[in-house]
């Protein structure tokens, strides 16, 4: 990740803003950057210690809320980034969660289930005095997922000798997970995607969608898009990718993925893609297709000053947390490439967590109707309000949507007062 990517935009929100001193010195320093050695015991009895890392970036809102990223190029740079991002992104959503991110530099595909699990464990008893529903909750990101939260949430209540259901969000149900959690990202994106399509007066049948990244986000939003009518004519993970030029249904695509398949095997080994007229790509070339869309649900730095002269969209939905990075990003802007930013995007996640969040607190259960139907009154809101931003400050949405937020943010500082320090 390109260092401190994100604060050019939010030196430049905090700049353009009339806000107070107090919320330009908190939102540019992290509260708490806490860095841990995390053991295991390998099958083979020999110990590991992985460097991980949780970032709590700034809590005036509320408790920090943010995923855990398992992955072998994690650290404290990006950690701290993440965070701040998450600060921006529940701000945005009126959320009432601080920012704050967390991860574990490691390679998961190299780890057996049962090291696997003692590594979760292992992160939160290192954790477990500075995290906690009123405090800081832990949810997933890349390579975590329900199962791994599950482990996490026993983890905590084991120490903490209670049951605590609110103190990690994206759990499985049966743990007090939320219905509508594994779809929240993908399902958010495409509230994003129509809110667009509408004010452009397009129906979604003329607009072409290729998704990087057929992983949660991306595979969810690609089945959700293609079931609300856009056309689908490409997807990729970091193995193979998949194109179309008439348009494709991804459920079958992702019904092979859930076997564990990457997407140069469900090309190769399967029948599910000889239909239409399907053809295989490097992954590096969907990026090049000539789509209204491109929605980018893998990692970091996607596009970058080096393959931005490649891409061709219209518009990209930034799904992913900081798939355009901020040279490409400006001169996507200069373009008049529509950039849809990360922290509207892809909020749908933290929003449902949030929805498990109350859940476990109260010890409700909502439906899967219900938690849909609030996820889109929450973006009905929320979207129309970046884009009328945009439109009256005459600046990107990213631009719009940190405005948006570090209002937000700054009103809270003020209202606390002169002691407003970051505190807990
Ligand atoms: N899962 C969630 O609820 C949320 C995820 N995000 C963000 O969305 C992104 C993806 O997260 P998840 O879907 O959870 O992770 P995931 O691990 O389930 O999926 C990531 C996918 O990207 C693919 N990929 C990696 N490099 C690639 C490349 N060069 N070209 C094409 N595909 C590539 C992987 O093969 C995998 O299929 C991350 O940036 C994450 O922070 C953001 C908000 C919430
Ligand atoms: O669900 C959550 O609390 C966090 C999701 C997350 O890590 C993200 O939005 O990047």
């Amino acid at each position: 990740m390109a260092k401190d990517s994100s604060t050019p935009v939010l030196d430049q929100a905090l700049d353009r803003l009339d806000l107070a001193d107090d919320a330009r010195k908190m939102l540019r320093n992290p509260h708490k950057r806490i860095e841990m050695s995390v053991p295991i015991r390998r099958d083979d009895g020999t110990l590991a210690v992985f460097p991980a890392w949780r970032v709590q970036y700034n809590n005036v809102l509320g408790p920090t809320k943010g995923g855990v990223r398992f992955h072998p190029g994690v650290n404290l740079e990006e950690t701290t980034e993440l965070a701040r991002w998450m600060t921006i992104k529940c701000a945005l959503m009126d959320l009432p969660f601080g920012g704050g991110k967390g991860g574990v530099q490691v390679d998961p595909k190299e780890l057996s289930r049962q090291e696997l699990e003692r590594l979760a464990r292992s992160y939160i008893r290192e954790l477990h005095d500075l995290m906690g529903p009123d405090t800081d909750i832990p949810a997933p990101d890349v390579n975590t997922n329900p199962r791994i939260m599950g482990w996490m949430a026993d983890e905590y209540d084991q120490i903490a000798r209670a049951k605590a259901p609110a103190a990690i969000t994206g759990k499985p149900l049966p743990l007090g997970g939320s219905e509508g959690r594994v779809a929240a990202t993908g399902q958010g994106a495409l509230y994003v995607l129509q809110e667009w399509a509408g004010r452009q007066e397009k129906a979604p049948k003329d607009v072409t969608v290729a998704v990087q990244g057929f992983g949660n986000a991306g595979a969810y939003f690609a089945m959700l898009a293609h079931e609300a009518g856009f056309k689908i004519v490409a997807v990729s993970d970091s193995r193979g990718a998949i194109h179309a030029e008439g348009g494709f249904d991804p459920r079958p695509i992702h019904e092979e993925k859930e076997k564990g398949k990457s997407l140069d095997k469900v090309y190769s080994d399967t029948s599910v893609v000889d239909a239409d007229g399907h053809e295989e790509l490097d992954p590096d070339d969907l990026l090049k297709i000539d789509v209204d869309v491109l929605a980018l649900a893998a990692l970091q730095d996607a596009v970058t000053e080096d393959n931005v002269g490649d891409v061709q969209a219209k518009v990209i939905l930034e799904i992913a947390n900081g798939p355009v990075s901020p040279t490409a990003d400006d001169a996507l802007f200069d373009r008049g490439v529509t950039v849809l930013p990360d922290v509207l995007v892809n909020a749908g996640g933290v929003t449902v967590s949030y929805y498990e969040w109350v859940q476990g607190r109260t010890g409700d259960r909502w439906s899967e109707e219900e938690v849909r139907d609030r996820l889109k009154t929450r973006f009905e809101k929320v979207a129309p309000d970046c884009f009328e931003r945009a439109e009256t400050d005459g600046t990107s949405m990213r631009q719009a949507a940190y405005a948006l937020a570090v209002e937000r943010i700054s009103q809270a500082i003020e209202s606390r007062g002169d002691s407003c320090y970051f505190k807990g």
